[in-house]
């Protein structure tokens, strides 16, 4: 076949570090048996180390090169469904797809693959001319099947994406890549010499035939778990087949990377069962591979130190700040620890000790006492002023008398339970006692209830509440009037409330917000019911007749109207009227103006239902109309009638009251109405009874 431009390579396979002297070895085999061809290595840039990675660039003083003429990066290809590859118990085979990428590698015209556990006896450069597309030798465990450590084939996109699309479903009878190339190609594949890709077995050797065969053999390859570089070279005691080929690797490991071997790299040791021993290092490099964590993946630090101390070499790491970062660098976890734990295979129960060691009998902790505490550190440690401040519920408790009347209870309680209650005032707020105790020289009393309006309008209050209450209770043939004029005791004042709090002794408990209970001696108490004074000016029922009582209103109120614009009305009906109890006395009009009415005079209609309030108020028109007025102009004024069949003038009084003035404040209301309001609530409360 004629050869074109692209060249013809061996090619392996590093997925990890562990397999660095698998991978040296096979080199090395080849080049020793003096091949023509270009090796080449396919690595996963992520799981091995850049150390490893200079190991297989390394120059070799044996030969002119380096060991690996090619290092080719490639994506590793990981099977998401290695369920196949527990059934031949190789979970670590998890990423051999990425064999596949050789299908990939279009710049060489053909390859032969092998395997980094693979020793060559021989160089087998005869089979880059095969014509076959694709040669493989059989499986020992399968001999239809072909063993994928050693393959001759042609590089093509075609079965490269055809092999990745079954990658990528994870579509593999042992979930690995001999599984998957096996199902690609079939019986397709020019099928070569077992001698090609000899497979020891340390459990089952065909003696007769390796004796007849072993001349011819050209490649072993151990197969399995148990390489050579992770059995160490003590394994091989016996001498048979298996033994024989394992020596054979061993022999071209101790030609290159034996201690005494001169310039080998110790990193390779590392990775070799026994072969590492510090105290007989040497090289000129003096690098200290890391150490292998682990059986099948390196996990060693990358700045690791020499253990013989006497080499403190660190390795070469990436400087941020004077390069990017190295593109074939570790991932940054990759040093992660790992750990693998498996099932106990120990079926015997457990045994529990006959008696386990009793505790100690010294073990206590002992309270620091006063004495021990540290010496103080701060000035105001030892000079700090003695405490000042006092609560106010200790010394309350004892001074405080027992509230007498429910008012004073009531801000007792207050005080006590507020502790921030504060009695009100100056005003009722003694001068500190000097040298007692300045809270108890406070009024124990509110600022409200030394005030007389209030009292008073408190105490009109109960007189009307006195008056409902004697209503609702319509107890026959009681007599308003006896009672009338019965100042109400302190003691009724306190009664206003209707409810009150439970005591701290009724309380179910905190902080259940305590419930309002009904005072029973307002409610329930007859006897005392039957002393509440009457209501001052309210008749007894059976005597009010609440029409009569709306016509008087309606009419007083137009009447006193009229008296303020000094028309007198009640000249007219000759009734006398009275404002809040004092009588207004009749006057006789000025002569001649008997028959004038204010021009916004309004009749009362006579059957009044309802007090109504007489708008507008006429004061107040009489001041929009004359605004002078407000100037404090205090002159009688005439006033035109404007009705014209009278036309005579009255002279009207000017109303004292002369509306807002400098003294208002802004937004402050005044009296629109002179009128009394609508009935408030209160009272018609009482009319409607
Ligand atoms: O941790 C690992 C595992 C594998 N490899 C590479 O992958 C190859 C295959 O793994 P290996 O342990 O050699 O597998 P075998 O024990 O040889 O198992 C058989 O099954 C594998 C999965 O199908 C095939 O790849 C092998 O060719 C076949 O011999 C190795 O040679 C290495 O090149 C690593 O670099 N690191
Ligand atoms: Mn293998």
């Amino acid at each position: 076949m004629v050869s074109t431009k692209k060249e013809d390579v061996y090619a392996s396979l590093l997925l990890t570090d562990t397999y660095l002297p698998g991978a040296l070895v096979l080199a090395h085999s080849l080049r020793d048996a003096g091949t023509k061809k270009k090796l080449a290595i396919l690595v996963t840039p992520d799981t091995v180390s850049t150390e490893v990675i200079a190991t297989l660039k390394a120059s070799s003083p044996l030969f002119f090169g380096t060991v690996y003429d090619y290092v080719i990066y490639v994506d590793r290809i990981r099977n998401g469904k290695p369920a196949n590859l527990f059934l031949m118990n190789r979970p670590d085979l998890h990423s051999a797809f990425t064999k596949i990428n050789l299908w990939k590698q279009t710049q060489f015209r053909r390859i032969v693959y092998v395997d980094a556990d693979v020793v060559a006896y021989r160089a087998v450069d005869e089979l880059f001319d095969l014509p076959h597309a694709f040669s493989a030798a059989p499986d020992i465990g399968w001999p239809d099947c072909f063993n994928t450590g050693v393959m001759a084939l042609t590089p093509n996109m075609g079965d490269y994406y055809a092999m990745l699309a079954m990658a990528e479903r994870g579509i593999s009878f042992d979930g690995a890549d001999q599984g998957l190339l096996n199902m690609h190609f079939g019986n397709t594949y020019n099928r070569l010499s077992f001698t090609y890709n000899v497979t020891p077995s340390a459990h089952y050797q065909y003696v007769p035939a390796y004796r007849h065969f072993q001349s011819s053999i050209n490649m072993v390859h151990f197969i399995g778990s148990d390489k050579p570089w992770k059995q160490g070279r003590e394994s091989t005691s016996d001498a048979g087949p298996f033994d024989e080929m394992t020596g054979r690797w061993w022999a071209v490991y101790d030609r290159h990377y034996h201690q005494q071997a001169g310039n080998a790299p110790s990193i390779v040791q590392h990775f070799v069962k026994g072969e590492y021993d510090p105290t007989t290092r040497s090289g000129p490099n003096g690098q200290e591979p890391p150490t292998p964590s682990q059986e099948d993946h390196y996990q060693g630090n990358q700045d690791h130190v020499d253990h013989s101390g006497d080499n403190h070499v660190h390795h070469e790491r990436w400087d941020a700040q004077k390069s990017s970062p190295p593109t074939d660098g570790r991932p940054e976890a990759a040093n992660f620890p790992r750990a693998h734990y498996e099932m106990s295979q120990d079926t015997s129960q457990f045994q529990a000790p006959d008696r386990y060691p009793s505790p100690p009998k010294d073990m206590y902790y002992q309270v620091p006492s006063d004495r021990d505490q540290p010496k103080p550190i701060f000035p105001w440690e030892n000079n700090a002023p003695a405490p000042t401040r006092v609560f106010a519920e200790n010394p309350l408790a004892p001074v405080t008398p027992a509230p007498k009347s429910p008012g004073e209870q009531k801000r007792y309680l207050i005080g006590r339970r507020n502790p921030l209650f504060t009695p009100l005032g100056p005003a009722i707020q003694t001068a500190p006692s000097p040298g007692g105790n300045s809270w108890n020289s406070f009024n124990q009393s509110n600022a409200w209830d030394e005030v007389p309006q209030i009292n008073r309008y408190v105490d009109s209050m109960q007189r009307h509440r006195r008056s409902r209450s004697q209503i609702l209770a319509a107890s026959p043939g009681r007599s308003t009037s006896g009672e009338r004029t019965e100042e109400p005791s302190e003691e009724r004042r306190g009664s206003i409330k209707v409810t009150d709090f439970p005591t701290e002794a009724d309380r179910p408990s905190l902080p259940v917000t305590p419930a309002p209970v009904r005072r029973q001696q307002f409610w329930a108490n007859a006897d005392q019911e039957k002393q509440l004074p009457a209501a001052e000016g309210v008749p007894a029922q059976d005597e009010w007749d609440p029409a009569a009582q709306l016509e008087k209103l309606a009419k007083q109120q137009s009447e006193v109207l009229l008296e303020k614009l000094g028309v007198s009305g009640a000249a007219q009906t000759q009734e006398s009227i009275s404002v809040d109890g004092k009588e207004i006395p009749h006057r006789p009009l000025p002569f001649g103006s008997e028959d004038v009415r204010s021009p916004t005079y309004v009749a009362p209609s006579p059957p009044v239902v309802s007090p109504r309030p007489i708008k507008p108020n006429p004061a107040e028109k009489i001041l929009a109309e004359a605004p002078e007025l407000m100037t404090g102009q205090t002159t009688p004024r005439t006033v035109e009638s404007r009705s014209p069949s009278v036309s005579t003038t009255a002279t009207i009084a000017l109303p004292s009251y002369q509306g807002p003035g400098a003294m208002f404040e802004k937004g402050e209301d005044y009296m629109t109405q002179d009128t009394p309001a609508q009935p408030t609530e209160e009272e018609l409360d009482v009319l409607q009874t």
